[in-house]
């Protein structure tokens, strides 16, 4: 049987800069999820994050080494793997429901239930009532809530998000936190994601991988020992400052 999760292994990524030198982004990465994990990727500007991201992603091939997904070998984007940006990048010219739909589309789900789905994903997002609405009608925050419907609808074996709370304000950055840990309680969706903020990676996440600055490679993986279930009130936790703490100390003597 092949392994189940996403396994990095030994991946390498360099770009061509257009004045001919080269950027190590990424020195022998090894990483694995297992299915049903949070794994933050936390580290400095320019440690490779997004690079990684973009290799798992598909978007990018890295130099060398490889990424595989229940064992099948990435070599392009696929359905399967799911990005949500820090835009939330949704068709303007769709409304809320046919932007969540869009994706169920290339599925063999029919239209009713489709549409079924749409709506009630756009419910647990909290956005009952906005279904018919374009975005331009919607808050960004309302429209990083599609963007999450759209990518969760779809079941993907794998979501990956870029800092997809980076451009909201602390209030709603924190109900976003909230939302995503709702909607993995109910789908138990395997997630890799990307954040500079310490408190969120602390917050949303099973595993925590640090990265240093160039060549981007693994400085620390810390697990969170919290249950997932109080998360909620996660500065009355003992040992909570102490973890904070402890990565705060990793990433500012990189
Ligand atoms: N297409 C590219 N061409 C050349 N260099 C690149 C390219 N993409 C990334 N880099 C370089 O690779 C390094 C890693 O960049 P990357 O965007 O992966 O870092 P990051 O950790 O995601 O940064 P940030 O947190 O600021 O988004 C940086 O030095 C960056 O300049």
């Amino acid at each position: 049987m092949s392994e189940q999760g996403l396994s990095v292994s030994e991946v390498c990524q360099t770009f061509r800069n257009e004045n001919g030198t080269h950027t190590e982004a990424l020195d022998n990465i090894c990483l694995t999820i297992r299915p049903g994990e949070i794994v933050s990727l936390l580290g400095p500007s320019g440690s490779g994050k997004s690079s990684l991201l973009n290799i798992i992603a598909g978007f990018d091939a890295p130099v060398s080494g490889e990424v595989r997904l229940d064992g099948e070998r990435i070599t392009g984007p696929s359905a399967q793997r799911c990005v949500v940006f820090q835009t939330p990048a949704l068709f303007e010219w769709l409304t809320a429901r046919e932007n969540v739909t869009f994706g169920l589309k290339r599925s063999r789900v029919p239209p009713a239930r489709r549409r079924e789905e749409a709506g009630e994903m756009l419910r647990l997002v909290g956005l009952d009532g906005f279904e018919d609405s374009y975005p331009h009608e919607l808050s960004g925050g309302m429209q990083q809530r599609v963007a999450l419907a759209r990518a969760f609808v779809l079941h993907p074996r794998l979501l990956l998000m870029d800092e997809p709370f980076a451009a909201l304000d602390a209030q709603l950055r924190y109900l976003m936190q909230s939302l995503l840990l709702k909607l993995w309680k109910k789908r138990g969706q395997t997630i890799l994601f990307v954040t500079h903020d310490v408190e969120e990676a602390i917050r949303i996440s099973h595993r925590v991988v640090i990265f240093e600055r160039r060549p981007g490679r693994i400085r620390e993986e810390l697990t969170v020992p919290f249950p997932m279930e109080r998360r909620g009130e996660l500065l009355g936790e003992p040992g909570f400052q102490a973890l904070r703490e402890q990565i705060q100390r990793l990433m500012f003597t990189l």
